[in-house]
């Protein structure tokens, strides 16, 4: 897995996963008759042992491959760095190859296999479209399949499991008792390590069941068992429990552009990550080659989900934010809402483009230029051609420069052979003339004046730092307050998240500057200084990188991290698709899934659509939810200028995440944002009612939190923008183990205190919601914030209040305050 801005991570050996109790029996929309395990302990037994000698064989076979591509890898490294480039280069991919395929057979340790489906006799052939499976063979018996994270065989091609996203396994998602799709038994396996821990079936043809099937009956514990384990900080795949109508979504069509919209805890995250992967599986070709982008909201949010592709076996995916999607660039500087929402309008494109035709100007009066004795002098109707030739060019700032400077260099020949009292001069002669005009200094000043290279840093810096610019850029003057900025200081963060759309959006017009020039022009003091700081911040990560893969792989005493590092810097076969695709700007992405779609702004589409020309697209969402003042109101709004109206739209309905208490109230805060919006269902209930208490001041907050926590979960504080800092200190200091704002060390600790923006796409076992009449009053769209903060709770929901409690939450039951803290709990 590739995370733009920063280096690749390895892929991490998996540590054994949290399991979760057996959850009990509950009917659930899609799901087949199903009755509780376990009152037939021998049987059951029985079949455990079976399944186990199954299981065991499997785990023979990875390990197995696991050893041969190991000493595969060895002896291609052993071969050492000799022999002609070529042969280095063929090594160089069959180790990467090796090494990556060895990463793959790690990533599945855990829940290798976790399913089994038993096709009706004869059936099997048309359910599934496969040839063989395992398990009883013959003609006209019940034939079985195993499913896992991989596809494995024996040497002699005999299937032992299917991959999860092969056709064969598709009725282990899709069938039902209406429709079996040739099934006569689905079977849960649940593993812990490489033990077979328990067994749950769904019979979807119960007039066959035999009294050894009654042992393992218990529907959907599988499904329910996933949903109540405790938050580790981290999301898992759900590879052993899609459902069907994730399932139709995850392996729809590659091409075009498939929207998928759905309530908070839907599963529209972790169903765009398998859709990644099925894709990948499916059309493996195409897309390794042009690679897989996928855009999430937050740095923390990608640190979230950063495992479920690796351990699903795919680890070349560029994970990225809107603000690290253009290389070089660290949008680290925080802004104000209104800044950012300007800087996302779609006029913003042509803002840009009329900041560069301002560099385009030509100056008023003629340009003179001391040449020794003489002076030529570019009167205003040579400068005016030579723009013109220069613009209808069509090309970019940067490439269109030569143009015009080639104009003005025969101007300027013409006349210095007219000064040197030449008459007619031949080719040869105007063209020696004009190369030695382009290396006098006070020539390549004047024509630098007049068109300069511009990087988009410099074109945004010159256009923030000048009130004359942004007015003749067409910025109102309220505009240009709002968006004035000074000048970058060395070692300050200076460009916003909002600021990397329009960088792009600048390259685009400007064009590349040949790295000499680039190195003759000499950058700004300041660019200069961010270039360096993220070289060594990126040396950094690298190395770091090239140590994880190098213990992994078992290369680590072959080959030292700095020389795997410099290998995988350089243009080399090594490098895997996606890290190519983060340095370059210009990729083109075989598939782009964007999560949290509704909080890009009409700028940032111009960017993301610029990188997926053939529109392939997975576009994931809940207008519900949108936070940012620059975010979409409709999809036909911002997807329409490129798509054409052309887009298959899809709905989750299901919450898997948030309990029916919690989404109670949170219902009433969704009638906030939107009459008529209906909240999705939730697939289960708890019994623990949500509750609200009011403090005097929030100095008792720590208390409250404590109480709350979660042995071995986790516990997230949402507060309102204006106060995090505050109320993040306040928790800090008095609960241990706290974390104060996003970042990795949020999602591992036992308490996080974060914003709504920063929480967003995340869930922990309790959430408390501090002030919300805050949250509902503080941005223009509070109503979306608060509907975020309240569903991010997989278990306990609470409100901590100084404030009368907003009507909405009416349904919270009132709570006693810690004794000492305030008087009774009042509205
Ligand atoms: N089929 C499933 N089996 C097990 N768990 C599931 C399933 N579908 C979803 N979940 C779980 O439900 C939770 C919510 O999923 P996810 O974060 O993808 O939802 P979302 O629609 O993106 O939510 P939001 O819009 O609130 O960010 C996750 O913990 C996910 O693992």
């Amino acid at each position: 897995m590739v995370t733009a801005g920063a280096a690749p991570r390895a892929p991490t050996r998996p540590t054994s996963p949290r399991r979760a109790p057996a959850a009990g029996t509950s009917t659930g929309p899609e799901y087949p008759i199903s009755r509780e395990a376990g009152d037939r302990p021998t049987a059951r037994q029985r079949e455990l042992a079976r399944e186990q000698r199954y299981v065991s064989t499997l785990y023979a076979r990875l390990d197995e491959l696991r050893e041969r591509t190991q000493r595969r890898l060895d002896e291609v490294l052993a071969q050492g760095a000799t022999g002609t480039h070529q042969n280095r280069s063929e090594r160089d991919t069959f180790a990467a190859m090796y090494a990556g395929r060895l990463a793959s057979l790690w990533a599945v340790e855990n829940g290798l296999c976790f399913g089994r489906i038993d096709l009706a006799p004869d059936e099997h052939d048309t359910a599934t479209g496969e040839r063989n499976g395992t398990g009883t063979p013959g003609a006209g018996r019940e034939r079985t399949l195993y499913i896992g994270r991989i596809g494995l065989s024996d040497d002699d091609q005999r299937r032992l499991l299917v991959d999860w996203r092969a056709p064969a396994a598709q009725p282990f998602y899709r069938a039902t008792p209406a429709a079996p799709m040739g099934l006569r038994r689905r079977r849960h396996l649940r593993t812990r390590g490489r033990r077979v821990v328990g067994i749950d079936d769904d019979l979807l043809d119960p007039d066959t069941l035999t009294d050894a099937d009654h042992a393992t009956l218990s529907g959907e514990a599988a499904l329910l068992a996933s949903l109540a384990a405790r938050r580790t900080g981290r999301m898992r795949d759900i590879v052993a429990t899609i459902q069907a109508e994730q399932d139709r979504i995850i392996r729809d069509d590659l091409n075009g552009v498939l929207v998928v919209e759905g309530g908070p805890g839907t599963g529209k995250t972790v169903v765009a990550l398998h859709r990644a992967a099925y894709l990948l599986y499916t059309h493996r070709e195409r897309l390794e080659r042009r690679g897989v982008l996928i855009v999430g909201p937050n740095p923390t949010f990608l640190r979230y989900i950063e495992q479920v592709l690796p351990s699903l076996g795919e680890t070349d995916v560029l994970l990225s934010t809107i603000g690290e999607l253009y290389p070089g660039v660290r949008a680290e500087a925080a802004e104000e809402p209104r800044a950012a929402a300007l800087k996302g309008e779609a006029r913003m494109a042509e803002v840009i483009a009329a900041a560069v035709r301002d560099w385009q100007r030509m100056p008023d009066g003629p340009v003179e230029i001391p040449l020794g004795r003489h002076t030529l002098r570019l009167d205003r109707r040579s400068l005016e051609a030579a723009r013109q030739r220069a613009l209808r060019s069509r090309r970019p700032h940067n490439q269109a420069r030569a143009v015009l400077v080639r104009h003005l260099l025969t101007v300027l020949a013409r006349q210095a052979a007219r000064r040197l009292g030449k008459g007619l001069i031949d080719e040869t002669e105007l063209e020696d003339l004009r190369e030695e005009l382009r290396t006098e200094p006070a020539v390549r000043a004047a024509l630098n004046r007049l068109w300069p290279y511009l990087t988009p840093q410099r074109l945004l810096i010159s256009l923030y730092t000048s009130p004359e610019r942004m007015a003749r850029a067409g910025l109102a003057p309220a505009e240009r307050d709002l968006l004035l900025r000074d000048r970058p200081r060395p070692g300050e963060p200076y460009w916003t998240e909002a600021d990397v759309p329009l960088l792009d959006e600048a390259a685009e017009l400007l064009g590349e500057i040949d790295e000499a020039v680039l190195r003759a022009t000499a950058l700004a003091e300041e660019e200069a200084a961010a270039a360096r700081a993220a070289r060594d911040e990126d040396e950094r990560q690298r190395l770091a990188y090239a140590q994880e893969v190098l213990e992994l792989t078992g290369m680590a005493e072959m080959i030292d991290a700095g020389r795997f590092a410099a290998r995988h810097q350089g243009d080399e076969p090594y490098l895997t698709t996606a890290e190519r695709a983060a340095a370059d700007r210009t990729w083109a992405f075989g598939h782009v899934i964007v999560d949290e779609a509704q909080e890009l702004s009409e700028m940032a589409w111009r960017m993301v659509m610029r990188r997926c020309p053939t529109r392939s697209m997975t576009i994931v969402g809940d207008l519900a939810q949108t936070g940012s003042s620059a975010g979409a109101r409709s999809w036909a709004d911002v997807l329409d200028p490129y798509t054409a109206g052309r887009r298959r739209e899809r709905r989750l309905t299901l919450n898997y995440r948030t309990p029916a208490e919690i989404m109670a109230v949170a219902a009433d805060v969704l009638a906030l944002v939107g009459p008529g919006l209906r909240a999705p269902e939730s697939v289960r209930e708890t019994g623990a009612v949500p509750w609200a208490v009011r403090l005097d001041d929030l100095s008792g907050l720590p208390e409250i939190v404590n109480a709350e926590i979660v042995t071995d979960g986790r516990l997230g504080v949402i507060v309102p923008h204006s106060r995090a800092a505050e109320i993040g200190a306040l928790v800090a200091a008095k609960v241990e183990g706290a974390v104060a704002g996003p970042g990795a060390e949020a999602l591992d600790a036992p308490v996080a205190v974060l914003t709504v923006t920063a929480a967003k796409g995340l869930e922990f076992d309790v959430v408390i919601v501090v002030e919300p009449g805050l949250i509902l009053t503080e941005s223009p769209r509070g109503p979306s914030d608060l509907y975020v903060a309240l569903t991010r709770a997989t278990g306990g929901l609470g409100v901590v209040h100084t404030g009368p409690l907003p009507p909405a939450l009416a349904r919270l039951r009132p709570r006693e305050a810690p004794a000492g803290r305030s008087g009774p709990a009042r509205r």
